[in-house]
Parts: C-alpha cells; sequence; structure tokens
C-alpha cells in the first residue's frame, strides 16, 4: 500500500501523538510521513494575536487540518478528541479512537502541593472557562491569569512567576514526561474534565462518503481499513457518550462544563458537571448504565437530567 500522510500540529504534544500513531502504523506494515500544518488556534498562541470577529472558538486547532484531508494532502488527522466539534462533517469519519491517556486534569505547582494549600488569592494561568468556573467553585478566591501557548511554554511561564499554579490536562504532561510537575490530580467528581480529554481522534476520509471527487475511493477505502485496527471499543464507547453530552448542551470547547465516562466494576458510569461562569452555581450528575445501553443514550440522558435543573440558564450566565 501506499505511505499515509499524517497531518498534525506542529505542538510538541501534537507531534508526540502523530508519532505515536505513526510507530503503530509502522508495526503493522505502513509506510507513514507526517506533515506539520499550521492552525488558527496556534497563530492565536503568538503574542498579539487579535481574535477575528465571528470567531466561536470552534475547531480553532483542526479547521485547516480537515482542509488538507479534503484536498487530498493528507490521508490521517491526529486530533486531541476534545479540540474537534461534535459535528463531523459527512466527508469525513473518526477512524479510530486508541486508548485514552489519563483523562484527569492536574494541578502544576512547584511549591504547594494541592490547589487547598494554595495561599489566598493565588493565580492559576489558564484561559478555559470550564477550568476557571471549576476552580471557583472550589474555591472562589482564586484569581486568573490570561496565559495560552503549548504545554512547555505554560510551564516555562510558571517558573517565571507569571501566575502561582497551572491546571493542565494529565494526558498532556504525562505524554511529554512532564509527570514530575503534577502535584494533583483531580478526582473526575471534583473537577469534571472536558468530553474526549485524554483520548484522540483518528479522522480519515470517509469511504462511504460519495462525493470524494478525484480522491482515489479503493485508496480510501485501505487507509480507512488500516487505521479503524487502532480503535479501542471502550474509549469510543465513553467519549461517544461525553460528546453526545456536549452536543445536547450546545457543544463548544469555551462552555463551563465537563463530562466523563468510564467503566466501574463492568457497568458503564457517567458524570456530568454544568456550571455558571462565576462558578457560584452548578448542577451535576452521576449516573451508572448498564452495558447494554447506548452511549448517545447515557450522554443525552445526562443533558437532559441537567436541563430540567436549569443547566442552560447555568450557561447563559
Ligand atoms: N485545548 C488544548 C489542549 N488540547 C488537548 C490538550 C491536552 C491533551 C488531551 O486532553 O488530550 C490540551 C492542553 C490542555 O488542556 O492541557
Amino acid at each position: 500500500m501506499t505511505t499515509i500522510r499524517i497531518g498534525s500540529r506542529g505542538s510538541q504534544l501534537a507531534l508526540w501523538q502523530a508519532n505515536h500513531i505513526a510507530a503503530q502504523l509502522r508495526n503493522a506494515g505502513h509506510a507513514v510521513e507526517i506533515e506539520v500544518i499550521r492552525t488558527t488556534g496556534d497563530r492565536m498562541q503568538q503574542p498579539g494575536f487579535v481574535v477575528p470577529a465571528g470567531l466561536d472558538g470552534k475547531g480553532v486547532f483542526t479547521k485547516e487540518i480537515e482542509e488538507a484531508l479534503a484536498a487530498g494532502r493528507i490521508d490521517l488527522a491526529v486530533h486531541s478528541y476534545k479540540d474537534l466539534p461534535t459535528a463531523i462533517d459527512p466527508r469525513f469519519t473518526i477512524a479510530a479512537v486508541p486508548p485514552r491517556a489519563d483523562a484527569r486534569d492536574a494541578f502544576v505547582c512547584e511549591p504547594y502541593w494541592a490547589l487547598h494549600t494554595l495561599p489566598y488569592n493565588g493565580r492559576i494561568g489558564t484561559t478555559s472557562p470550564r477550568r476557571r468556573a471549576q476552580l471557583l467553585a472550589l474555591r472562589p478566591d482564586l484569581q486568573f491569569v490570561e496565559l495560552r501557548g503549548n504545554v512547555d511554554t505554560r510551564l516555562a511561564k510558571l517558573d517565571k512567576g507569571e501566575c502561582d499554579a497551572l491546571v493542565l490536562a494529565c494526558a498532556g504532561l504525562d505524554r511529554l514526561e512532564r509527570a514530575e510537575s503534577v502535584h494533583q490530580r483531580f478526582d473526575i467528581e471534583e473537577l469534571t474534565p472536558a468530553p474526549g480529554q485524554g483520548a484522540l481522534a483518528l479522522e480519515t476520509r470517509n469511504p462511504k462518503h460519495p462525493l470524494t471527487g478525484d480522491i482515489d475511493a479503493g485508496r480510501d477505502a485501505e487507509i480507512f481499513a488500516a487505521v479503524s485496527k487502532l480503535d479501542d471499543w471502550e474509549t469510543r464507547f465513553c467519549t461517544d457518550a461525553e460528546r453526545a453530552f456536549l452536543a445536547a448542551m450546545g457543544g463548544g470547547c469555551e462552555l463551563p462544563l465537563g463530562a466523563h465516562c468510564l467503566v466501574e466494576s463492568g457497568r458503564w458510569r457517567m458524570f456530568a458537571q454544568v456550571l455558571s461562569p462565576d462558578g457560584e452555581q452548578m448542577v451535576q450528575v452521576s449516573t451508572e448504565a448498564s452495558p447494554s445501553d447506548q452511549a448517545e443514550t447515557i450522554g443525552e440522558w445526562c443533558a437532559k437530567h441537567l436541563k430540567e435543573r436549569g443547566a442552560l440558564e447555568l450557561l447563559a450566565g
């Protein structure tokens, strides 16, 4: 078979993830190349970047990569699943969701070993509305510093004292071998991660879609088959449930909500939280489902339950 061309963002974490997938495809006997693609989200992290009017934050890390996939310049996009909007273009498909890394959020701070020991008015470096709201719910005295950039840039800013602590995904820190910086892994029930956090989405052209134009349909079907071998059905199920919840709440990575599904004693367990942006109000749910339940049903049930308790009013601020 021909070479599988992977498209990836240029950040250290994105390249780690692309290389991780490339190694598995090579082990299965495929030739693989990685192409680095600059996305709007990457440009946004440059100092002085002005956010264009109308940019809603959805898909800023994935848009240019999907364009390369549509044009046939790459065959496979390796995304952090939480960066991918809930609606997938029918020209593409998620061929595989590999086994998930640690989905939890990490507290990163040299002198203080846990959030509760951070001094009054401690400054947390994060731009995530979810993390802000969740942290304020735990510690209303906290201050926030707008801190952008990839994992290493943020750790360097913490070292320089631009903030007192960071909250980052454990997955990224573990993958970049910075686990020694993690001083606390927040409980899923306390600080529920973003839908899809810690998981990868391997996106290919959809071999079933008729509008593939002049791209070789036979080759696309082979690539889909090769990539789909990397799927982990349990991770796929859990992320499907989380993304169904997100879609039912209106989608978007800028919403102060978390959702996480896992397996516990052979049953599905799902946690979801919706907060007001200031963290003063929260509705949350923890539910169990039987192995025969559908992922979408579980996610949508959580959304319905939280909407009945005023979730949409909280999101509206
Ligand atoms: N929005 C940026 C982003 N996208 C994926 C990850 C981490 C890795 C993951 O969740 O898979 C991060 C950084 C972070 O939130 O700390």
